[in-house]
Formats: structure tokens, C-alpha cells, sequence
């Protein structure tokens, strides 16, 4: 199985690095606009493999797309970071042309490929790849719930005193610092409500924290995070590639799910070889579903921004 994964900076790079430290392809293209750049980050993943033992072939290439022919899945990466006080929102105006213009570029040579959107503000810029393309829905898949729901079970791992693999959580809604929804109400520690173990206040400062990860870490990094991102990609990825049909929580084009049309936004999905196979009804309460309506409003607003680039 081939990924091509356009954009070999930080998220890219660590991406192709779990990619083939775990196996989960036999083959990855690393693709950058800067020259050298995707060469040099492949040729220093490739030189782990005799001390880390792995079997995929990492190459990267400058520009030329026919490198990427033939891929199942392609990963878009590529376009700016935000900087220490921005929002992700902020960066709409230089990463729309360039998402549009990759996920164009990269169809041309893997016509049959699933598109996992990573550039921020990824919700728009998912929707943006579905309008541009014309994809079916079920082949363009954003991918920022991974993330927002490993922050959420690290926040609450934390809170508990507790193993992070012990916990379980959904972050659903908007992948933005005030649209995100961290679903407190069904998170649970071993199958137990976490609210049996953390009082109202307590959860309530785990999904303002969980809201504002990437904004946190931005801040202490200078430029936003890469491990997690790369390696919720990867987890989304091995979820296509190897047909697991694991339930993550994606940005999908809805079509009355959720009480929302014509947009893509953050919900439960099952994910596997088709790509997006199955929107989950998770039965929101009425509180939920008002701060999903609320995420919506403000993704959309965002969307409205792309008028000029679609048409
Ligand atoms: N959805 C999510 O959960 C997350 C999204 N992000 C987003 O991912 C994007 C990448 O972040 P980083 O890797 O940290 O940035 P980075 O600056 O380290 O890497 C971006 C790469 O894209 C390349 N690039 C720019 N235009 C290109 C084009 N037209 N074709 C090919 N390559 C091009 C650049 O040369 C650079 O190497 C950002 O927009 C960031 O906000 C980051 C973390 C999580
Ligand atoms: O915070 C950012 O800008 C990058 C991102 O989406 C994340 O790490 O969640």
C-alpha cells in the first residue's frame, strides 16, 4: 500500500515516521515544494530503519507529482503553521490556495486515492477539498478529532491519576480553540463514567484545556505541534490502509447528520478501506447538540471565506 504525504514538514515528516516505524505502509512519498527538503527528511527516516527494524520505503521528492501515482491514500500537509497568538483561522487566507492546488495536483496521478486533509483551518479546508475535486464524501476525510480526543484523554489521564490507555474519550464539533466539543458526559475511566471519579469543575477545566491544546503548545513551541498531529494521522491512515474500521472521530462532509447540511465538521466515523464507511449517531444531549449547532455557525462563517477560491 502506497501514501503520498504532500507537505514534508514538521506534521509531515513525523507522519511518514510512525507510518514506517509501524509498518502500516509499504510505501511512502514524502513531496515538498522546498527544494531537497522531502529528500533529505526521507533519507534521515530511512537511515532509522536498521536500528529500528522496519520495512517501508520512504522517498522524497521536490514537486514532481508522478512520483506519487498509483497512491491509496494521500495526506495534505502542506501550507502554513500558526505562530504563538494566532488563530487557526488566521492562516485560511495563504492555505486555501495551496490545499486546493495539492489536492488537484495529486489527483491527477492517484485518481482512485483517499484524501486525509490536515491544513488548518482544517474543517474548511476538508470542505474545500470535497467542492474542489468533486469527491465522493466518503474519500475526503479531515483529520483533527484524533487529535483533539488523544489532548482530551491525556487531560482527563492527568486529572485521574491514572494510565492514559485506561481512559476513554471523543472530542466531536469544530477543530478550532472555541468549537470544539469534548464529550465529558461519555468519557469513562476503564467503562466507568469519569464523572464517578472528577467533580463538574474539575471536567470543566479538562475540556477548556483539551480546547485550547494546540493553542498551548503553540505557544511553548514557537509553531504548532507535530508529534501527536503525525501521529493521529498515522492512526487515521492505518485505519484506511489496513481496513480496521476503527470508530475516530473525523471532519466529514454532513448531509442532515447532526442536524447539519453542507458542511464538514467533526463527527464519529467508522473508518476503513472505503475511507469514510459509516457516520455514528452518538444521541447528543440537548446541550451537545446546541454546542455542536453553536461550532457549526462558526465553521461555516469560515467557510464563507472561500468564495473567491472556489469559484
Ligand atoms: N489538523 C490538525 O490536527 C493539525 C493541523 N496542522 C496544520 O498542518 C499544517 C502543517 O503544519 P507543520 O507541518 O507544522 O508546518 P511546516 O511549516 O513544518 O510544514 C509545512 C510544509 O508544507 C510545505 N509546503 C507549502 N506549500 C506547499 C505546496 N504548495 N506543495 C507542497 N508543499 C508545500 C512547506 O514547504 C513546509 O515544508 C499547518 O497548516 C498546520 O496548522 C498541524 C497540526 C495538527
Ligand atoms: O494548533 C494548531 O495550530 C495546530 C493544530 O491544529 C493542533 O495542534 O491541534
Amino acid at each position: 500500500m502506497k501514501v503520498t504525504i504532500v507537505g514534508a514538514g514538521n506534521v509531515g515528516a513525523t507522519c511518514a515516521d510512525v507510518i514506517s516505524y509501524r509498518g502500516i505502509a509499504s510505501e511512502v512519498v514524502l513531496l515538498d515544494i522546498k527544494e531537497g527538503f522531502a529528500e533529505g527528511k526521507a533519507m534521515d527516516i530511512m537511515q532509522c530503519a536498521p536500528n529500528t527494524g522496519f520495512n517501508t520505503r520512504v522517498s522524497g521528492i521536490t514537486g514532481d507529482y508522478s512520483k506519487t501515482a498509483n497512491s491509496n491514500v494521500v495526506v495534505i500537509t502542506s501550507g502554513i503553521p500558526r505562530k504563538p497568538g494566532m488563530t487557526r483561522e488566521e492562516l485560511i487566507g495563504i492555505n486555501a490556495g495551496i490545499v486546493k492546488g495539492v489536492a488537484e495536483n495529486v489527483l491527477k496521478h492517484s485518481p482512485d486515492a483517499i484524501i486525509v486533509v490536515v491544513s488548518n483551518p482544517m474543517d474548511t479546508m476538508t470542505y474545500l477539498t470535497l467542492k474542489a475535486t468533486g469527491l465522493p464524501k466518503h474519500r475526503v476525510i479531515g483529520m483533527g478529532g484524533a487529535l483533539d480526543s488523544s489532548r482530551f484523554k491525556y487531560f482527563l489521564s492527568k486529572a485521574l491519576d491514572k494510565p492514559i490507555g485506561d481512559i476513554d474519550g471523543m472530542v466531536i464539533g469544530g477543530h478550532g480553540d472555541t468549537t470544539m466539543i469534548p464529550l465529558t458526559r461519555l468519557a469513562s475511566y476503564n467503562g466507568m463514567p469519569v464523572s464517578n471519579f472528577l467533580q463538574q469543575d474539575v471536567l470543566d477545566k479538562v475540556a477548556a484545556d483539551t480546547m485550547v491544546g494546540g493553542a498551548t503548545l503553540t505557544g511553548l513551541l514557537g509553531t504548532s505541534a507535530w508529534y501527536a498531529p503525525g501521529a493521529s494521522v498515522a492512526y487515521l491512515v492505518d485505519s484506511i490502509l489496513n481496513d480496521q474500521k476503527k470508530m475516530i472521530a473525523c471532519s466529514v462532509f454532513l448531509e442532515g447528520e447532526y442536524g447539519q447540511n453542507d458542511i464538514c465538521m467533526g463527527v464519529p466515523c467508522i473508518i476503513g478501506a472505503n475511507g469514510l464507511e459509516e457516520i455514528v449517531d452518538i444521541h447528543l444531549s440537548d446541550d451537545e447538540k446546541a454546542k455542536f449547532a453553536k461550532s457549526a455557525d462558526a465553521v461555516r462563517n469560515m467557510n464563507a471565506d472561500l468564495k473567491e477560491v472556489l469559484a
